[in-house]
């Protein structure tokens, strides 16, 4: 949704058919034994240069056979993968790619792969590379089981520390200390678990689980953390820092309710404690979120303007909808009671957002994600969100299930979620729900507002593809309908989900997955052919049963009408109100019912003609008629009319970007020849302005900015 789909152009379909012949060819090989292999000297000092060079890329797999048992002969390098050569117990060495590992900076590959490094390599997958070598690529993290020096199961052949083998307790803990001391967490975390088999006493086990817990938190390892916080306070009173950090691991598992409980019951133990007043602030402003919605957007706005990546300290509320059984449809969100238009009914925080700075002229961040089995091929940030999305679920196994549950058509993913303790997370099911329920997404709506208003006409009906994207679980079980009836905004990592509608209660809502635009069924179709669905609303079915004739009249009536616009004679608005009153003749049913999506758009400009030309009366007619082709019903906005008339929306249409300014055109208009009614309308252009944007705190901020419109020329 959103995201940069490139299937369809040339210089990637060859890509997309290329890689699909690897994989044949992959396939065909599967099982062989490797022939003609380098000697072991060659591959090795082939890869310490490639090192110094950094070079190499991927293309093609096939399974290996069970597991492998394999030590790593030198240092890691790191490029889209950590690699580094392995030798197996006959001295056969092979490149090892570790696929999906944490950045750079969030662990080094010296520490995940360090030279030595003893691992089981479980189903190994050999690849052949595009040089010709061959390397085993892991791409399930749960596929690889290190095995610590001091490890008896470590061949005595490559065990370098027999000496080391019974130490107590006491000297293991104080070696997992010197690891975390240099900030080697992971490895801290295997020195303090190898303390506590070696039957620490309960003071030290204590002591140990609350040094374990802190390691996991700096590895984001926060169900773990917890699990340790809660083991090491059962028989003791907790102490100061046990609290804290149990804290920091319910804050980052969005758990605000008990991590404000928590936070109280520290507050009250240890009053001094400053840090937890703070931490008990800024828990209770994520639970107001959480459970009201309770958002001061305008702060929203500012976090997202100044962190990069946007990601904001916010949390997800889930307001009155609910997640229910949607017919051929699958599953779906209902309202569990009635909405106006403009209601927020999610304000969800991304699962995981990968952010890609446009700002910045490298798009070092921006690459090529080929799905062989599903055609599609995108560019953008989708290949970090697996990664990240891997990671996360690996580090925090309780959060799996919210990825898991989403949509992954005809995936079937493995049965298991564990296998030795170790939480299995399988990539390419990730991978397969990232291509069906990822959202391409700006910095803000606003900004990318911003951008539509001020494109020409040219620009109108562009679909917006971004190369920033993100997982938002809850938003996901949306369904498409082009008629829909809620919008999604974005602030940062935010997404805003608001009614565009009235809707009753235990309506489906429903977004686009692609803004509906007027180029007949078949190429509106085609765009949802990746979901594998075809679109059944009134506007769908409509041009459906149109006959081909009415549809190449108002598509020939439509170009002749772009043709006037484009030429900019003020002679020729006559002639333009003319063709699109022929066009509205082509359709049978009214715009309340099928709204009339080749009209709308050409009014939108016609109106902007009659403000060029100062015309008020004509600007409010037309306005309203653009209103009136996206499906709404306005009752008492036409002149002439008795002053003191309301105006009211009863019924809403489509909700496009470019309705706001003319909902502040009318205003405009309205106060020159009804004032009455400049009020009203600017209350409707906030609210579509809300819907559109997420929040209307910076309406006058952002219409103030784009200079007076009715002022304008
Ligand atoms: C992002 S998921 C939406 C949630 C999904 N229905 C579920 O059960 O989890 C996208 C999938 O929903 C289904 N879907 C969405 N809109 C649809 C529509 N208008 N008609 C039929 N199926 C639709 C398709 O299977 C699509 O691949």
């Amino acid at each position: 949704m959103n995201t940069h789909d490139v299937s369809d152009a040339p210089q990637f379909t060859q890509l997309l058919l290329k890689q699909k012949q690897n994989l044949r060819d992959a396939q065909s090989r599967k099982g062989q034994q490797l022939k003609g292999r380098k000697s072991r000297e060659e591959i090795i000092l082939q890869f310490r240069f490639r090192l110094m060079m950094k070079q190499g890329r991927a293309d093609c797999k096939f399974n290996l056979g069970t597991y492998l048992l394999l030590r790593s002969i030198t240092p890691p390098d790191r490029m889209t993968a950590i690699m580094a050569i392995v030798e197996d117990e006959n001295r056969d060495v092979l490149m090892l790619q570790l696929y999906y590992q944490e950045e750079e900076n969030e662990r080094a590959a010296e520490e995940v792969l360090e030279e030595g490094t003893v691992l089981i390599v479980k189903e190994p997958y050999l690849k052949l590379m595009s040089d010709g070598d061959h390397g085993i690529r892991i791409d399930h993290l749960s596929d690889v089981i290190y095995f610590p020096m001091y490890d008896e199961r470590v061949p005595k052949c490559w065990q370098l520390r027999l000496a080391e083998c019974n130490v107590t307790a006491s000297a293991w803990k104080a070696k997992g200390n010197d690891y975390f001391n240099e900030s080697k967490y992971h490895a801290a975390i295997g020195y303090y678990t190898k303390a506590l088999d070696c039957s620490p006493t309960v003071e030290e086990a204590h002591t140990l689980r609350l040094n374990r817990s802190l390691a996991f938190l700096k590895t984001k390892q926060f169900d773990a953390a917890l699990s340790d916080l809660e083991s090491a306070s059962t028989n003791l009173k907790p102490t100061e820092k046990a609290l804290f950090r149990k804290t920091q691991a319910l804050y980052n598992l969005q758990r605000y309710r008990e991590c404000c409980e928590v936070l109280k019951i520290l507050r009250m133990e240890y009053p001094s404690n400053i840090a937890a007043k703070r931490e008990l602030t800024r828990a209770v402003n994520r639970l107001a979120e959480q459970e009201k919605g309770g958002y001061l957007f305008k702060q929203l706005y500012l976090e997202a303007t100044k962190l990069r990546p946007p990601h904001l300290d916010h949390s997800t509320y889930v307001g009155p909808v609910s997640l229910r059984a949607s017919g051929s449809r699958g599953r779906g969100l209902f309202t569990t009671e009635a909405v106006k238009a403009g209601d927020l009914l999610l304000c969800e925080k991304a699962f995981v957002h990968a952010f890609v700075d446009t700002r910045k002229a490298d798009n070092q961040d921006v690459a090529l994600l080929i799905n062989a089995e599903t055609n599609s091929i995108t560019m953008g940030s989708q290949a970090e969100l697996i990664r990240m999305i891997v990671q996360k679920l690996y580090l925090n196994p309780s959060l799996a299930a919210v990825i898991t549950d989403l949509h992954h058509g005809s995936y079937k993913p493995v049965g298991v979620s564990n296998v030795d303790g170790t939480p299995v997370v399988d990539t390419f099911l990730i991978e397969r729900i990232i291509s069906l329920n990822c959202f391409g997404c700006p910095l803000s709506s606003r900004e990318s507002h911003l951008h539509v208003v001020e494109d020409e006409m040219s620009q109108r009906m562009k679909e917006e593809q971004f190369h920033s994207c993100g997982i938002w679980p809850m938003a996901s079980y949306i369904n498409h309908c082009c008629y829909s009836n809620a919008r999604r905004a974005f602030i940062g990592d935010m997404m805003v989900v608001r009614a565009t509608r009235d809707l009753a209660p235990d309506t489906e809502i429903t977004f686009w997955y692609q803004i509906p635009v007027a180029n007949g069924y078949d190429k509106r179709q085609k765009k949802f052919q990746h979901w594998g669905f075809k679109c059944d609303c009134t506007m769908c079915q409509d041009d459906q049963t149109t006959k081909k004739s009415v549809l190449a009249k108002r598509q020939g009536l439509r170009a002749d009408a772009l043709k006037y616009f484009q030429s900019g004679k003020r002679t020729d608005v006559a002639k333009i109100e003319i063709i699109l009153a022929t066009m509205a003749d082509t359709y049978t049913q009214p715009a309340f019912e099928v709204p009339h999506l080749s009209i709308w758009d050409l009014q939108l400009a016609l109106t902007q003609m009659y403000m060029q030309q100062k015309q008020p009366v004509k600007v409010i007619d037309s306005a309203l008629r653009v209103l009136a082709s996206l499906g709404y019903v306005i009752d008492g906005g036409n002149l002439p009319r008795a002053s003191g008339t309301p105006m009211v929306v009863k019924q809403w249409g489509l909700m496009m970007d470019r309705l706001i300014e003319r909902w502040v055109l009318l205003s405009g208009a309205y106060r020159l020849v009804a004032p009455d009614l400049e009020a009203q309308a600017e209350e409707y252009a906030r609210i579509s302005y809300r819907i559109c944007i997420g929040e209307d705190e910076a309406f006058d901020e952002t219409y103030g900015k784009l200079s007076d419109l009715n002022a304008r020329p």
